[in-house]
């Protein structure tokens, strides 16, 4: 069996690899991580899906555990400004779809119609993030929901695949003060850490990892590496020579730069979202933490410089930007031909990276840790065990590339060549005929990728409904089924919605009480 693994970088990847692999075999896999004191982190990454909650479980760890010392918040939606038009904005929140009548609510919302914010006929939490709302009570209950079973029930050593609720909210948290508390977790369970530079990488007669030479503490050897090295990606691509697939052509954001703004709390509040605001040339995070927003412009460099960029997000920012400085970012856009191979298995910025945009990273390396897990190689080195893993992480950051491209595609905004050459970039020939579809019915499980990538259909409802550049028809059917049930949900969803918002405390005031 695979006895020892050495993991190369301390960023997010690789504490989260060490800390899961710590969790999962105990002392029955002796694990290394090294990295370097000179070079950094990415230091950005700090919002999350509902489903990293299976990762925290799985370490066995409490929000009271980790969110104080990470500087956690709430994020239920990502509050998608400008995207239709200057001045609009709609909401994709963790909440699955109504359905009345075997339709869901959207379908029926187009027949019907509403106020014109499909998004808020449609779904509570909308409303909860306008209204800067916490999802639990003061005495820790959470937000009434349609759950089919109790949503806070501990999901222990469940995975991705186990998601069987949509559980209504995920985090944003201090990308590095969450390295930092993994790192403690898994050395105070035994992981090995070095801090020194990984200097050369020697390969034995097969092309396989033999040694990582460091400069001050020697060779390490292992059975299984793992290159958590961000974009350099010093094992998989560097020292491999693993092909890489650039996403450019149908993603063009390569650059960021990034603001760490100090705000007062009691006086801004903490709305529960992460928002992006489309800009001429990408778009502008704002990921509200409890004493600080993290922000950035994700931008085109075919479009914009990065001096206007940081000019840009600074103006953006207003004053409390003075003096602030700025993490100029180069972002490399695709995936390795594989993630994983001979010996050497490489997770997050590594092995591939989309842009931020609805915040797939921390995902993506959760889904590939666990994955490693499941596929985890023994002595034999079955090419099986690789090869399926490396199918299924393609698969999952494909689906991601896709569901992002769609953003793009079915913006409505056309107002200059950046947004009106995203209208033309190429898209996977199956995404072009799933557009096509979604113009006669809106997307469902037919008619989106099909392989797991973590965005269910109503994730696309929300994009194609919200962003107005696809045509869209409710299908015939709806003229002639009755909607008298559809009209008595919608307004039922309405009134829910106003009794969560008078009721439920301010997303300050209840994690204020946690500290
Ligand atoms: C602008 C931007 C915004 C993002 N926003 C989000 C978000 O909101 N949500 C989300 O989920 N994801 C987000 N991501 C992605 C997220 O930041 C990354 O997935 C996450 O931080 C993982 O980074 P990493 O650990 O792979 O790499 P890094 O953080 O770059 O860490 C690399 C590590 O390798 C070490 N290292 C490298 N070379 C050597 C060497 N030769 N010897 C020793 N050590 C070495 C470094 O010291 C460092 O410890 C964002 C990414 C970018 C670029
Ligand atoms: N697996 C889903 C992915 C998902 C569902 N809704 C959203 C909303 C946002 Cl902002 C990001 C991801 C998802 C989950 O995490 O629940």
């Amino acid at each position: 069996m695979t006895q020892s693994v050495v993991i190369l970088g301390g960023g997010t990847a690789g504490w989260m690899t060490a800390s899961y692999l710590r969790a999962a075999f105990a002392d029955r896999v002796d694990i290394t991580v090294v990295e370097s004191r000179r070079i950094g982190t990415i230091g950005v990454g700090e919002a999350t899906f509902s489903t990293v909650r299976h990762f925290f479980d799985y370490l066995g760890l409490s929000e009271a555990d980790w969110m104080p010392e990470c500087n956690g918040t709430y994020k239920l939606a990502v509050r998608l400004e400008n995207w239709r038009a200057p001045g609009t904005y709609f909401y994709h929140p963790f909440e699955r779809m109504r359905v009345v009548d075997g339709v869901p609510l959207t379908d029926w919302w187009q027949k019907v119609g509403g106020t014109g914010s499909f998004d808020r006929d449609c779904f509570l939490i909308p409303w909860l993030c306008d209204a800067k709302a916490s999802p639990r009570y003061l005495d820790h209950r959470l937000f009434e929901q349609d759950f089919d079973e109790d949503p806070d029930r501990p999901l222990y050593r469940t995975t991705l695949a186990e998601q069987n609720t949509q559980f209504p909210y995920a985090y944003h948290f201090d990308a590095s003060l969450l390295a930092d508390f993994l790192c403690r977790y898994a050395v105070g369970r035994g992981v090995h850490r070095i801090i020194d530079d990984v200097v050369d990488v020697r390969l034995d007669e097969r092309g396989w990892i033999d040694r990582l030479v460091t400069r001050e503490h020697g060779d390490l050897t292992a059975d299984l590496y793992v290159d958590c090295s961000g974009f350099r990606s010093r094992l998989l691509g560097d020292a491999l020579g693993e092909p890489f697939v650039s996403f450019q052509d149908s993603l063009p954001n390569d650059r960021a730069v990034a603001l760490r703004v100090p705000v007062d709390t009691a006086v801004r509040g903490i709305r529960p979202c992460t928002t992006a605001t489309a800009q001429d040339a990408g778009w502008i995070w704002t990921i509200p933490l409890y004493d600080r927003i993290g922000t950035g412009y994700v931008y085109a460099a075919d479009y914009c410089e990065p001096e206007e960029a940081e000019r840009v997000l600074r103006d953006f920012v207003g004053p409390a930007a003075a003096d602030l400085e700025a993490n100029h970012i180069r972002m490399r856009i695709g995936r390795s031909h594989r993630a994983w191979v001979n010996n050497c298995v490489g997770i997050g910025l590594s092995a591939g990276f989309v842009e931020p945009l609805q915040s797939t990273g921390i995902f993506l390396i959760q889904h590939a840790i666990e994955q490693l897990v499941r596929y985890f190689p023994g002595t034999d080195r079955d090419p099986v065990l690789r090869d399926t893993y490396n199918l299924s992480t393609a698969r999952a950051i494909e689906g991601v590339r896709e569901f992002l491209i769609l953003h793009y595609r079915g913006a409505a905004r056309a107002d200059n060549d950046y947004w009106r050459d995203a209208k033309k970039r190429p898209v996977p020939e199956d995404m072009a005929v799933r557009m096509e579809q979604w113009q006669s019915k809106l997307p469902d499980n037919d008619t989106t990728y099909p392989y797991y990538h973590a965005f269910e259909p109503y994730s696309y409802v929300c994009m194609a409904l919200g962003l107005g550049g696809i045509p869209l028809r409710h299908p015939p059917a709806l003229d002639l089924l009755d909607t008298r049930a559809a009209r008595a949900e919608l307004t039922r969803v309405r009134e829910q919605a106003r009794k969560l918002v008078d009721t439920l405390p301010s997303q300050v005031e209840y994690l204020s009480g946690l500290r």
